[in-house]
């Protein structure tokens, strides 16, 4: 077991908004939490990020209780968050930015190496590495966000809504990316609005509504399941 997620409680201030929420991932799984809006899905991915402290329950990583360690020392862990709000520096090149994602790594020769494969990854950044990236496409920049997460040399990528704002072309692309990734051994926790996409391309998924757990189980089940067909797909 790669993540043990156990009965997390958390939410803002007093604000409760997750009850009981548990999920586990293995090493090397594809695994996709979709739901409505508000349903919790972001604020799960801030709670194992560390930026959110749990009111209870346990994340547990690698074997190790990393319960309400702060977002820089679950980074260090080797756990990655990608989302919307952490911003790109839209003044730097494609490949500072890259550089910032390996604030974790010392070494200059190491933070080289991962450029390195990052660019092997993808090499759309590597021809772009000069371009400020705020001149980049919204595909590429979200390409360039997954890139930077990769960086740090995770084992585990928690990528929130990577096609939120995307027209459906670059919604492919994107999760071109991610399957670049699995293909390459990383591990990846994917929150998405698009729950057909989402259902086809990961293994396993979760479907959270209202803070909770509702259904759960193997992608492909889940969408042929008749409640969320009901709920999510509209048919
Ligand atoms: N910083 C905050 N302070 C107070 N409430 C918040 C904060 N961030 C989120 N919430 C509330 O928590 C609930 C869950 O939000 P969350 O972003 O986790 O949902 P989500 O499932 O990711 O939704 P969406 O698909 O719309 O992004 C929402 O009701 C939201 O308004």
């Amino acid at each position: 077991m790669l993540l043990e997620v156990k009965n997390l409680n958390a939410g803002y201030g007093y604000l409760q908004i997750l009850r009981d929420v548990s999920l586990q991932i293995d090493k090397g799984e594809y695994v996709g939490i979709v739901g409505p809006n508000g349903a919790g899905k972001s604020t799960t991915m801030k709670t194992i990020a560390g930026l959110i402290s749990p009111m209870s329950g346990s994340v547990v990583f690698n074997g190790e209780d990393i319960t309400g360690l702060s977002g820089s020392a679950v980074a260090k862990k080797g756990i990655s968050f990608v989302s919307e709000e952490m911003n790109l520096f839209v003044n730097m090149t494609v490949q500072e930015n890259l550089y910032m994602g390996a604030y974790t790594i010392k070494e200059k020769h190491l933070k080289n190496e991962r450029l390195d494969f990052v660019f092997e990854l993808f090499p759309r950044l590597a021809e772009r590495r000069k371009q400020l990236a705020g001149t980049m496409s919204g595909g590429e920049r979200k390409m360039l966000a997954i890139g930077r997460g990769m960086m740090s040399n995770p084992s585990l990528m928690l990528v929130d809504e990577p096609s939120f704002g995307l027209a459906p072309q670059l919604t492919t692309s994107v999760f071109a990316s991610l399957d670049v990734l699995i293909k390459n051994g990383v591990t990846i926790l994917l929150v998405e609005q698009n729950v057909t996409k989402t259902l086809a391309v990961t293994g396993r998924g979760y479907v959270l509504e209202n803070g909770k757990v509702g259904l759960e189980g193997n992608s492909a089940d889940l969408a042929e399941n008749s409640y969320v067909k009901k709920v999510f797909l509209g048919v």
